[in-house]
């Protein structure tokens, strides 16, 4: 179990949902158990509330960052275009709260690994654009969830992405070529300044970003590892890299240079 003094606290920010005529603030599970069972951490869910609660404030009490995918999408007014039904379902709430873990982690050097969902806010929020509907784009493929009712069928692995032999993943999953799912329907479309590509799909859509000169780990992937992180090497290796910079921030955190400054 990881819940022991070391084990590293990670933010997750919720997404929010209507049930029974409530707001809910919740995460789908296996981006909570991809954090214990990567490398030993213990999620925090955080509610996404920035109009009472400044999501920077939590970057002092947590390890790391982690934005998960979701249905929703990011609401195009973030990136200068007019909502869309669409483009829909929004979730404007997760989006002030997942821009303001991604500024406050940036400025503090808390290691960010962003999922699906999680990229394309980070893009976004670099200043970059989203295009929706890739499969009716000429020459995209279908990036969409293979439709089934059986999830491990939805998040099924048949994707080829070519890792970028200059960037950083190719030190944590080796360059080349390797296999993911896929189960969205936007991707980048102006890709925000300071991001760097780190992954291409066969039809040229942006699988991978990570932040150009960024002081810890912050890396984005269109695709979804924490599904398979217990039996496939490259999910594994993503959290396992991701696990690695987080302790050594915390190490940095508490070392005595640190607590001299
Ligand atoms: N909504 C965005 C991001 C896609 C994403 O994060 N998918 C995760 C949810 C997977 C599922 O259960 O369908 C987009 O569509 O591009």
């Amino acid at each position: 179990m990881p819940d022991t003094p070391q084990a590293p606290l990670i933010g997750v920010p919720a997404d929010v949902k209507e049930i029974d005529g409530y707001r809910w603030h919740a995460a789908a599970e296996p981006y909570l158990r991809a954090i214990v069972s990567g490398f030993g951490g213990v999620p925090l869910i955080l509610p996404s509330m920035a109009d009472a609660i400044d999501p920077g404030s939590f970057l002092d009490r947590i390890d790391g960052v982690l934005l998960t995918g979701s249905r929703s999408n990011v609401h195009p007014e973030r990136y200068g275009q007019q909502a869309d039904p669409a483009s829909e379902p929004y979730d404007p709430a997760r989006d002030a709260a997942s821009f303001g873990l991604i500024a406050a982690a940036l400025r503090k050097g808390v290691p960010l690994f962003a999922i699906c969902r999680g990229m394309q806010e980070l893009n976004v929020a670099l200043g970059g654009t989203l295009i929706s509907e890739l499969q009716e784009r000429e020459g995209r493929h279908d990036h969409r969830a293979p439709v089934s009712d059986i999830q491990a069928e939805r998040f099924a692995i048949h994707q080829d992405v070519a890792i970028a032999a200059d960037g950083q993943l190719a030190g944590v999953l080796g360059p080349g070529t390797i296999r993911v799912n896929s189960l969205h329907r936007q991707g980048i479309g102006d890709l925000a300044p300071g991001l760097a590509v780190e992954a291409l799909a066969p039809d040229g859509t942006i699988e991978a970003v990570r932040v150009v000169g960024a002081p810890g780990f912050a890396i984005g992937v269109q695709w979804h590892p924490e599904y398979w992180v217990k039996s496939d090497a490259p999910s594994a290796k993503l959290f396992a890299a991701f696990g690695e910079a987080v302790r050594a921030h915390m190490a940095a955190r508490t070392s005595p240079a640190t607590a001299a400054e």
